[in-house]
């Protein structure tokens, strides 16, 4: 097999590796660095993150199995420094060494930060990643004033964001009119007037010279000699190609990494795709032309011949509530151009081409933005206009599948990922697709920005006529491989008697008979809480570290982190941990966050003789179940306790040890209101008070930091088992398979969740189920370590495939 490596995670790249995957799926063994501790994710979408429409589980595109499943080697969180191009190898800062035959860079790019005096100082940022994302919602739970540097696309939507989070904001732009490359005076002037009423105050033509404040930024200086106060400073103007390491390593670069008509480089066998490259002086930065350079270089790299890329027109919109505006191509008029316009000032609509030769060379439509993909097939078909009516929306404003009949079929639906209307139409008609998901799962159409869907949505309606199910085509479907929700699985599962996740998939039609990472577990799960004590676990439709019982470190190795019961050992198991640890040389020994002892770096094929050794339970570091109760030492020991929180611990991990939930639990149990085990931010969390215990719940210390809501107050040991039964029974039975504790209450509701447990019969039904589920589960290592099947089939050196 050729060994092709990528540098950089991200958009363009991840998505020509999948279209290499669609091409030759064994033709590479793939090695992917991405500098970014995260598997591939939309970066487009951060602006939504930024202004709380989505989270950042929401986003992600490409989630670790997926790169498992196709045999990616991942190497996040390390950055490639350096690419030696005559022994044909990369470097990373680790001092890892990977051979290539083939190699993609697609290192992106990095936000432009103004070379000016206090750029450095803390609360300035660009906004290109997660990491910026988070900084700025961090900063608005604690400061008031932002201002963000450049109306662009970029500077636009994260001044809405930071208004969203509650900050007053300035947009400071040096130009006179707003995103003046994409948008002419009258367009640029209505958005201005829009985002003033939303909140947002403009400087207009200001040029910040400093940035002032101590460590933290205070203000900034513009070269008029005036000022505006600023606790947080987010600078938008522009990006600049990341080409350092291709620079270093001898590879031509001028704005970009110079590439040609096929992506290639100046080195043989290096091929550059996405922001960090230049095609014909053009460095692009809207994914649609980058995933169309991705086909190419994909096409070229599986030895097809592909057409050779020309370069893109490329159409804008920008992703603010209460905009509506598109642009394309180009904007001024010079004396070759004629432009044909329509401006209704009243309701801010603004409607202008430009036309050359009796051909569309530009697009600015504001307000109303329904003609955008009939003049983009114009203009990027270079359209002959005579007698054509431009502005047809004028017409038949309403839209809906009226218009789409008379749309062309090479019509651009979708334009980030290049779809048009009949490639829609066709998948839906030969591959069954009744609903959004399944269009976008087969088509791409809608998995970037968005924007498209509804208007896929009426080509669905349009496709199916009478068949159109309106409230079932927007239901979220399990996956792409069928179009039925959790609910109706449920429902099924339990109507027909259906018994395997095989079974499921063949009698509600699946239509990919295997299924894949996203429906199998999901399957798997349901079938085992509705089934409770009968259903025999399908093992190999787990997730891949549920599938080892171990959790899968980024350099391929796993690790290993025995059972200590609500943070309590003795001086045998830890010697027994230590001598483990010395005779199988592992390379870290650390303590978890949630109490435990994690062995690191511990090789597959050590596995089972390491939990032979140890005779200890799995402490379940891996899994969708309950992780970890942590304890404070509580009433034996310090002088505030008023409960045994210690014991109450040891007795609920003893209890829920190995139960399947929906997504991780962890409890946190602290003996007095200080809450020393931090129960306020666990999925349940018990504190001790006079006479009882508090239970809290939803609470969650991760990406979404959320704080526990109060369930109940109970006043003994026994109610509290009884509660914590109920309610994570209800969870098991009510959430979406992956939905966290706190994202399940916020949807269904704490009143909704408080309701149903008031009702002591209802209680005891959940315990009586409970119950019955618990007494199925054994000890996965005792079960390894006795069985020479599972060991072969799992923990010898050759790969298991989280598909297999
Ligand atoms: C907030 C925001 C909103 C946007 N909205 C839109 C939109 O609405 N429509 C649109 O079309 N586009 C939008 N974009 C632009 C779009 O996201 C980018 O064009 C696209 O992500 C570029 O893809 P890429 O793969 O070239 O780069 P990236 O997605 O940036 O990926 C590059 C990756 O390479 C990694 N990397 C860099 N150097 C190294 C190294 N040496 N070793 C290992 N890894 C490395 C980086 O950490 C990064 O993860 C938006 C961008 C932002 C920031
Ligand atoms: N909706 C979308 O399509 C979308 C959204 C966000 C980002 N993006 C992409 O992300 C990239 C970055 O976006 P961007 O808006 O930063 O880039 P941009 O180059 O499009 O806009 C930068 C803006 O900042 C202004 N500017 C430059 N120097 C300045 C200064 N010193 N002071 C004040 N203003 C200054 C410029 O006049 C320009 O309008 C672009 O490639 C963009 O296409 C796209
Ligand atoms: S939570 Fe209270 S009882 Fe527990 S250790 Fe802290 S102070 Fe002591
Ligand atoms: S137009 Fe952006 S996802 Fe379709």
């Amino acid at each position: 097999m050729k060994k092709l490596v990528m540098i950089g995670n991200g958009m363009a790249g991840v998505r020509t590796i999948e279209e290499i995957l669609k091409l030759s799926p064994n033709q590479f063994e793939i090695t992917i660095f991405g500098q970014e501790p995260h598997p591939n994710y939309n970066r487009i979408k951060l602006s939504n993150i930024l202004q709380g429409d989505t989270s950042f589980e929401e986003i992600i595109i490409n989630p670790l199995d997926w790169y498992k499943e196709n045999n990616i080697q991942l190497f996040t969180g390390e950055a490639v420094t350096k690419i030696d191009i005559a022994a044909k190898k990369v470097i990373s800062d680790q001092g890892r060494e990977v051979e290539y035959d083939d190699l993609i860079i697609a290192t992106g790019s990095n936000s432009f930060i103004l070379p000016i005096p206090g750029a450095d100082k803390i609360g300035v940022t660009g906004f290109r990643d997660i990491k910026d994302c988070e900084m700025m919602i961090k900063s608005a739970e604690n400061y008031k004033k932002a201002v963000v540097i450049g109306g662009g696309l970029l500077g636009l939507e994260a001044a809405r964001g930071l208004l969203n989070l509650g900050m007053k904001v300035d947009v400071v732009h040096l130009m006179p009119s707003l995103m003046e490359r994409q948008l002419d005076p009258i367009a640029s002037s209505l958005l201005k007037t829009e985002l003033e009423s939303q909140g947002m105050r403009f400087l207009m033509e200001k040029e910040t010279v400093e940035i002032i404040g101590d460590e933290r930024v205070a203000g900034l200086r513009f070269k008029d000699g005036s000022f505006a106060r600023a606790d947080l400073v987010v600078m938008a103007i522009g990006i600049k190609s990341n080409t350092m390491v291709a620079k270093e390593s001898g590879i031509y670069v001028n704005r970009g990494i110079v590439v040609n008509d096929f992506m290639e480089t100046s080195a043989p066998n290096v091929y550059a795709v996405g922001e960090c490259a230049e095609h014909r002086e053009i460095v692009y930065g809207l994914v649609a032309p980058l995933y169309e350079q991705g086909k190419i270089l994909a096409e070229r790299i599986c030895g097809k011949e592909p057409v050779p890329y020309e370069g893109s027109v490329t159409g804008t919109q920008l992703k603010v509530a209460g905009v509506d505006l598109y642009s394309a191509g180009e904007i001024f008029e010079d004396g070759t151009t004629k432009s044909i316009m329509v401006y209704n000032e009243y309701e801010g609509i603004y409607k202008r081409v430009l036309v050359r030769d009796n051909r569309i060379v530009g697009i600015v439509l504001y307000g109303d933005t329904k003609d955008s993909t009939r003049l983009f097939r114009m203009l990027s078909k270079k359209e002959d206009i005579t007698g054509i009516s431009i502005f047809e929306s004028q017409c038949s404003a309403e839209g809906g599948s009226g218009d789409i009949a008379s749309m062309p079929n090479d019509e651009l639906v979708c334009g980030c990922n290049g779809v048009t209307k009949g490639a829609i139409v066709e998948a839906i008609k030969t591959q069954g697709l009744t609903t959004l998901d399944q269009v976008s799962h087969c088509t791409n159409a809608g998995r970037s920005c968005g924007r498209c869907k509804p208007m896929v949505n009426d080509i669905l309606a349009y496709t199916l006529g009478d068949q159109f199910d309106a409230s079932a085509a927007q239901k979220t479907s399990i996956c792409g491989c069928t179009t039925i929700s959790r609910e109706e699985l449920v429902a099924e599962i339990k109507e027909k008697g259906l018994t395997s996740v095989k079974e499921v998939m063949n009698v509600l039609e699946w239509n990919n008979e295997e299924g894949c990472t996203k429906c199998r577990p999901a399957i798997n799960y349901y079938l085992g809480m509705i089934h409770m004590d009968e259903y025999k676990d399908d093992r190999d439709s787990r997730l891949v570290n549920e599938k080892m019982h171990a959790n899968i470190q980024k350099d391929g190795a796993y690790s290993v982190v025995p059972r200590m019961y609500g943070g309590v050992t003795t001086a045998a198991d830890l010697k027994k941990i230590a001598e483990v640890a010395e005779k199988y040389e592992v390379p870290l020994v650390k303590l978890t966050g949630g109490q435990r002892i994690g062995l690191f770096g511990v090789k597959k094929e050590d596995l089972p003789s390491m939990w032979e050794e140890l005779d200890m339970p799995s402490g379940y570091a891996y899994g969708k179940t309950l992780r970890t109760v942590k304890t404070c030492v509580g009433a034996q020991f310090c002088r505030y306790g008023t409960q045994d929180s210690m014991s109450l611990g040891i007795e609920l991990e003893k209890k829920f040890e190995r139960l399947d939930t929906p997504h991780k639990v962890k409890m946190g149990v602290s003996a007095c209101p200080r809450n020393c085990s931090e129960a306020g931010i666990k999925d349940i969390g018990f504190v001790g008070i006079d006479g009882g215990w508090e239970i809290y719940v939803a609470g969650n210390g991760g990406v979404d930091l959320r704080a526990g809501d109060l369930l109940a107050t109970v006043k003994t040991e026994a109610d509290v088992m009884e509660m914590t039964g109920a309610y994570l029974q209800y969870y098991r039975e009510t959430a979406n398979y992956l939905e966290r504790t706190s994202k399940w209450v916020e949807r269904v509701g704490l009143e909704h969740v408080k309701e149903v447990l008031a009702n002591a019969e209802t209680r005891k039904e959940l315990n009586e189920r409970m119950d019955q589920t618990l007494k199925k589960y054994i000890e996965p290592w005792n079960e390894a370590i006795e069985s020479e099947e599972i060991k072969d089939k799992y923990y010898t050196k050759h790969t298991v495939k989280a598909g297999e």
